[in-house]
């Protein structure tokens, strides 16, 4: 059976805008799409072994949530939100799109979610030596991994636009193969 939608993982340092991007692709797409904010799912669950003071996050039960998501997955139409994207098997993703922001943004944005100076800094150096897009380049082919800046609104919008561009494509060519 083919997927109803693409698997799109979006993926960057905490404060890129994954999430903000994640909801506006569900309201743009031209194909449904189900939004889970992996980090969020991981502790509303409990599928977590120890709370990352590095990342601020639930270290997550990993095989347990690889499980759940199989399924999910496995329909289509789905877009996975998370800061690492490393544990997700290569074959889950159709795109992988790392967003990028410039530090001095980014630190304003993490000290609106009042985050300690210390996890500023941590994510603020990860976000400067770029780790999350060398981990999505590490783990996926070149071709599906696209790079894209999110730092204002004329950013996300383009970004979208770009996004669902290609969901286009991606739903045309399946239309083509059925
Ligand atoms: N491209 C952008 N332009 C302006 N503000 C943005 C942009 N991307 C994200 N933001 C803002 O940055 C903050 C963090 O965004 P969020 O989507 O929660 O990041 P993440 O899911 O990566 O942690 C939010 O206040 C959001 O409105």
């Amino acid at each position: 059976m083919c997927a109803a939608g693409p698997v799109i993982v979006i993926t960057g340092t905490p404060g890129t805008g994954k999430s903000t991007h994640a909801q506006l692709l569900v309201d743009e797409s031209p194909v449904p799409l189900k939004h889970i904010n992996v980090g969020e799912w991981v502790k509303e669950k409990g599928w977590y072994e120890e709370f990352d003071e590095e990342w601020q996050s639930y270290t997550a039960d990993e095989d347990k949530l690889l499980d759940e998501l199989e399924p999910i997955v496995a329909a289509g139409g789905v877009i996975l939100d998370w800061h690492t994207c490393e544990v997700f098997p290569e074959r889950w993703a159709d795109l992988v799109v790392v967003l990028r922001c410039d530090h001095a943004r980014l630190w304003e944005r993490l000290e609106k979610r009042n985050y300690a100076l210390k996890k500023i800094q941590e994510n603020n150096e990860a976000e400067i030596m770029q780790v999350v897009l060398e981990e999505a380049r590490a783990s996926y082919p070149s071709e599906i991994v696209v790079e894209l800046k999110s730092e204002t609104t004329e950013d996300l919008e383009a970004n979208v636009a770009r996004i669902v561009e290609w969901i286009a494509v991606w739903k045309n060519e399946r239309a083509s193969e059925a």
